[in-house]
């Protein structure tokens, strides 16, 4: 899916948190990488219409994210960086299934498409689970079965692999290199990009490098450096 940016600028009360941003993505796996604060977060809810421009747009798939938000907001999915803050319901085959009610499928449907996503991402067994009970790993596995049961074009994850240990952070970078969905990631898991198609550099509120996953990181150490 494309999604393009056109001058897009935000500003928090007087304050510019993204410097106008020209740009067109189109590939499937894409990162963001910056120091705390350079405006990742905010440049990735722009493309889901969580944050909409101060100035200028953003298209997701030819949609506008403002003049036709409901349908662009439908092509994207995003896990947030807490994303046992965006279970809502709390067994986890309950939370999954909640989107789908939302769409109006058939109980049927429902149940088929639950036990699909539970099965794709081995996690049959959390079903019945208490969501708010799970560790690090199964939380987010359990968030991108939510998420992507409904079928979005594109995958955002804010920080999927923050607070993991070793093993599940390798867990969860295997998850998202075997999705075939598009996928933006942000991340300071250096190692999660390397196998990137894209690599976007942050540097407070303005794009510093757009480059594949080495020379991007190279660029990103330099800042980080200063
Ligand atoms: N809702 C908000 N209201 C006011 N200022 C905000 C808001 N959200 C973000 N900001 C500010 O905008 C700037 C960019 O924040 P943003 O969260 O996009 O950065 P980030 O690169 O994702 O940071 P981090 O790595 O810490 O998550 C920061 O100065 C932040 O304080």
């Amino acid at each position: 899916m494309d999604i393009v940016f056109s001058a897009a600028t935000v500003r928090y009360g007087g304050r510019i948190a993204l410097h106008p941003l020209d740009l067109s993505l189109t590939e499937r796996r894409i990162g963001v990488v910056g120091l705390n604060g350079s405006g990742k977060t905010t440049m990735a809810r722009l493309i889901n219409g969580l944050v909409k421009p101060t100035e200028g747009t953003v298209t997701v798939g030819g949609l506008d994210t403002v003049k036709d938000e409901a349908a662009a907001r439908g092509r994207t999915g995003f896990i947030f960086q807490n994303p046992q803050h965006q279970m809502i319901l709390p067994i986890l085959a309950e939370d999954i299934a909640f989107g789908l009610k939302n769409r109006g499928l058939a109980k049927a449907e429902i149940a088929e498409r639950t036990d699909a996503v539970l099965a794709r991402f081995g996690i049959a067994h959390l079903a019945r689970r208490r969501v708010h009970e799970f560790s690090g790993g199964e939380t987010q596995l359990g968030a991108i079965a939510s998420v992507l049961v409904t079928g979005p074009d594109l995958l955002i994850l804010d920080e999927p692999t923050n607070q993991l240990d070793l093993k599940n952070r390798t867990l969860i970078e295997r998850t998202i290199a075997d999705l075939p969905e598009q996928v933006l990631v942000i991340t300071h898991d250096l190692a999660l990009l390397e196998s990137f198609d894209r690599v976007l550099v942050f540097s407070e509120g303005r794009l510093a490098a757009d480059a594949p996953p080495d020379e991007a990181i190279r660029t990103y150490r330099k800042i980080a450096a200063c």
